[in-house]
């Protein structure tokens, strides 16, 4: 029997789910066996596959976050195509048959895909309906503006409903990059990096600035709690335990809540600025793809075109989805769902679907590719955290942050091409 690593960043519910996925294949056959490895966060993940590649000590598989797409895709040597293995291993493989948005983010610019759409996710609201009651809001009525989020977590507040009015998942993820998409603003030149290395951050924008401020504001006030850097690990607990009312988070942490939460929970469209756009975007995927490494033995790599092919079967895939609140990556696993009855016997699981899917996306929105952006991240996790703290305003952040990320392309592109 063949073992072939899959190295991933899913911990808790998903992780379970993951490695749920993985026993499934096993059970299917017995020429292959796939063994999952938790590697940390998509960024510790991203960090330890590029090191190992180096060492010669890859895996065969790699689950990589959306935004480690350029730095993947410029990797050549690193990296054995998807559409390539497929095909090499007499796989069938359809690009169509999978979500538009979700191909395009992952394929090169001759329309080739690169890794597999695993678990794309985007971001949604999670609120607590008995901390709305208990407020004298509508448990039925979330908020759909920030004006409408500011009175809602005042009210909470105020009404002694509970401490914290909001608290977030993903300053970067949520509150810079969809924003931006959200409010149709751009992030970056060239299709927000989608048209080569040139590119340039642009985010640097009064609606951003002003909106980090009134973050920076609410959390003075004490109606807004800070969940931390990168994925903000202490947001979920503060909503799970019931001190925050609303939480932003990825359309994945359904799996927790629905695993945890002892509350009725609604799920609602992220709130827009209605004095920025009438009518919002759509917002942009997350999650991750699976790539494959370069330099693993021959027979490891039909298995893990045996494994593509399993995950992308619509009842795999449906499954996956239904569990985590990860998107149908299948045209056939929504449909499956549909067939199924799933999302009518599951108010709010199609959310975060109609959000990412009810305009055609622009340039703004369908997405960003710029390389280094594991250390862009971290970045705007430490120019957010300066205005927290009152060093920087909204502005100032930005501005340095533009700067700052801008040099890290510019050697990107010089290491690149
Ligand atoms: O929590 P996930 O897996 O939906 O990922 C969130 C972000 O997209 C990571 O960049």
């Amino acid at each position: 029997q063949t073992e072939i690593a899959w190295w991933h960043a899913m911990g808790g519910e998903l992780g379970a789910k993951l490695e749920a996925v993985a026993e499934g294949f096993n059970q299917t056959q017995d020429d292959y066996r796939i063994v999952p490895v938790y590697r940390g966060t998509y960024g510790e993940t991203l960090t330890a596959a590029i090191a190992a590649f180096r060492a010669s000590e890859q895996p065969a598989i790699v689950q990589v976050y959306e935004v480690g797409t350029g730095t993947m895709m410029a990797a050549q040597g690193a990296v054995y195509p998807v559409y390539q293995l497929m095909a090499d291993n007499d796989q069938p493989f359809e690009p169509s048959e999978y979500l538009a948005s979700v191909v395009g983010y992952y394929s090169d610019t001759s329309g080739n895909i690169l890794s597999l759409p695993f678990n794309s996710s985007t971001p949604i609201m999670y609120y607590n309906k008995e901390i709305f009651e208990a407020a004298g809001l509508d448990p039925e009525t979330p908020p759909a503006t920030w004006a409408g989020m500011e009175a809602a977590m005042n009210q909470i507040v105020e009404s002694g409903a509970a401490p914290c009015g909001m608290t977030t998942a993903w300053i970067s993820w949520i509150h810079t990059e969809n924003f931006s998409a959200l409010h149709n603003l751009s992030y970056g030149t060239l299709e927000n990096g989608f048209g080569g290395l040139g590119a340039e951050f642009a985010m640097n924008n009064e609606h951003l600035a002003r909106h980090w401020d009134n973050l920076a504001h609410w959390e003075d006030e004490g109606v807004f709690r800070y969940g931390g850097p990168e994925g903000g690990p202490d947001a979920q607990p503060a909503f799970l335990s019931g001190e925050c009312g609303l939480f932003m988070n990825s359309s994945a942490g359904r799996a927790a809540v629905v695993a945890n939460a002892d509350f009725e929970v609604g799920f609602a469209p992220l709130p827009y600025y209605d004095d920025v756009v009438e009518t919002p975007m759509n917002s942009i995927i997350g999650g991750a793809t699976l790539w494959v490494m370069q330099g693993r033995p021959a027979e490891e790599y039909e298995g893990v075109a045996a494994f593509f092919s399993y995950l992308s079967q619509p009842e795999v895939q449906a499954d996956w989805h239904q569990d985590t609140g990860y998107l149908p990556i299948t045209n056939a696993a929504y449909d499956l769902g549909q067939e199924q009855g799933y999302y009518e016997a599951n108010p709010g699981s199609d959310t975060s679907i109609m959000q990412m899917t009810r305009v055609e996306p622009n340039e703004n929105s369908k997405g960003l590719r710029f390389g280094s952006y594991t250390q862009v991240r971290a970045l705007i996790d430490e120019e957010f955290e300066a205005v927290l703290a009152s060093d920087k305003t909204g502005q100032e952040a930005l501005d340095s942050l533009v700067e700052r990320g801008n040099q890290l392309l510019r050697e990107f592109e010089a290491a690149n091409s």
